[in-house]
C-alpha cells in the first residue's frame, strides 16, 4: 500500500480528452470532394472531457455521476491508463485495478480460468500468486464449471461478474469500478456492493461510476458530477446529488416548456 502521507493517490490537473472520429468507414475520393464543396470536415471532433481538476486522497471512495455522454467513462479509462488525455496531466499513486481495462483485455476465445490468469498478469502479479488467489476468484463469480468453458459462451452477466471478481481481487490501492459494467443479477449485485463496502473499510481508493444515487450515497464519501464534459461541482454525496437533480428537474421542466411551444 501507498504511504498516505505522500500526497493524494491521484492528481487529474486540468485534463481534457477529446475523440476524433472520421465520418465513413472507408472515405472515399468522392466524398471527400462532395465534403470539400459543402464546406465539412472529414473529421468530427467530440470534446468528451473538457479542462477537468481534482485531486482524491488515498482511502476515498469517490462517486461519479453525470447524464449520459457525459464524459465519465471516457475519464475512468484515462485514469485506468487506457486512453491518454489529449492535454493536461494525471498522475496516479498505487496499483490501479479495473473492471473496465480487464473487462476489455478478456479473450473471448479463451477460457475463464485461462482469462484469470491472463488479467492477473496484466495486472503485475506474478503467476504464484494469481495461483494463489484462483479459488476465491472462482468461488466469488460463482461460475461453476463454467471456469472451463471459452468466455464466448457466457452471457453478459456471467463475463461482467468475473471481470468484476477478477478486479476486486487483485489487491489494487486504487478499484475503478464502473456500475453499468458490473451489472448481475439482483443476488450478484449485493455481494458486489458488500465486497466493495469492504474494500472502502480497508481504506482502498476507489472510483464509482454509477446511475444508482443510493449507491454512491451507501459507498462513496466524496463525489463530482460531470456535464457535458465539464465538472460541475465536487462534494460530498448528499450535496452533489441534490445538485445534480435539482439540474435535472430543471432540465426537465424546460424539455416540457419547449414541448409546449
Ligand atoms: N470511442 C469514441 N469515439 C468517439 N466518441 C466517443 C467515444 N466514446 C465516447 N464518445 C463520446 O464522448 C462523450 C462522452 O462519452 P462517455 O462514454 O465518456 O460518457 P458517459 O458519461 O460515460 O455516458 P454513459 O452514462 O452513457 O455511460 C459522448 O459524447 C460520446 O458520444
Amino acid at each position: 500500500m501507498q504511504n498516505k502521507d505522500l500526497g493524494p493517490a491521484v492528481k487529474v490537473q486540468d485534463v481534457s480528452i477529446t475523440y476524433r472520429t472520421t465520418f465513413e468507414r472507408v472515405p472515399t475520393f468522392k466524398s471527400a470532394l462532395v465534403r470539400l464543396g459543402r464546406g465539412e470536415r472529414a473529421v468530427r471532433e467530440v470534446k468528451a472531457v473538457q479542462n477537468v481538476s481534482f485531486d482524491v486522497d488515498h482511502g476515498t471512495t469517490i462517486g461519479i455521476i453525470g447524464a449520459n455522454g457525459a464524459g465519465k467513462s471516457t475519464l475512468m479509462r484515462s485514469l485506468a491508463g487506457i486512453l491518454p488525455p489529449t492535454s493536461g496531466r494525471i498522475e496516479v499513486h498505487g496499483r490501479v485495478s479495473t473492471l473496465l481495462s480487464l473487462g476489455v483485455g478478456f479473450n473471448a476465445a479463451l477460457s475463464g480460468k485461462e482469462n484469470v490468469v491472463l488479467g492477473g498478469l496484466a495486472a503485475g502479479l506474478s503467476r504464484k500468486a494469481i495461483q494463489e488467489r484462483y479459488e476465491a476468484i472462482a468461488a466469488f463469480a460463482e461460475l461453476g464449471d463454467f471456469m472451463e468453458m471459452p468466455m464466448r459462451t457466457y452471457s453478459s452477466g456471467m463475463f461482467s461478474r468475473l471481470a468484476f471478481s477478477v478486479a476486486v481481487h487483485m489487491d489494487p490501492d486504487i478499484l475503478l469500478i464502473d456500475e453499468a459494467l458490473s451489472a448481475g443479477d439482483a443476488s450478484f449485485k449485493q455481494k458486489a456492493a458488500d465486497k466493495m463496502k469492504e474494500l472502502v473499510t480497508n481504506s482502498r481508493t476507489m472510483f464509482l461510476v454509477s446511475h444508482a444515487m443510493s449507491s454512491v450515497r451507501d459507498l462513496c464519501n466524496d463525489a463530482i458530477w460531470l456535464d457535458h464534459g465539464k465538472l460541475m461541482m465536487r462534494g460530498t454525496p448528499d450535496e452533489v446529488i441534490a445538485e445534480y437533480t435539482k439540474f435535472l428537474q430543471v432540465s426537465a421542466k424546460s424539455a416540457a416548456t419547449l414541448e409546449d411551444f
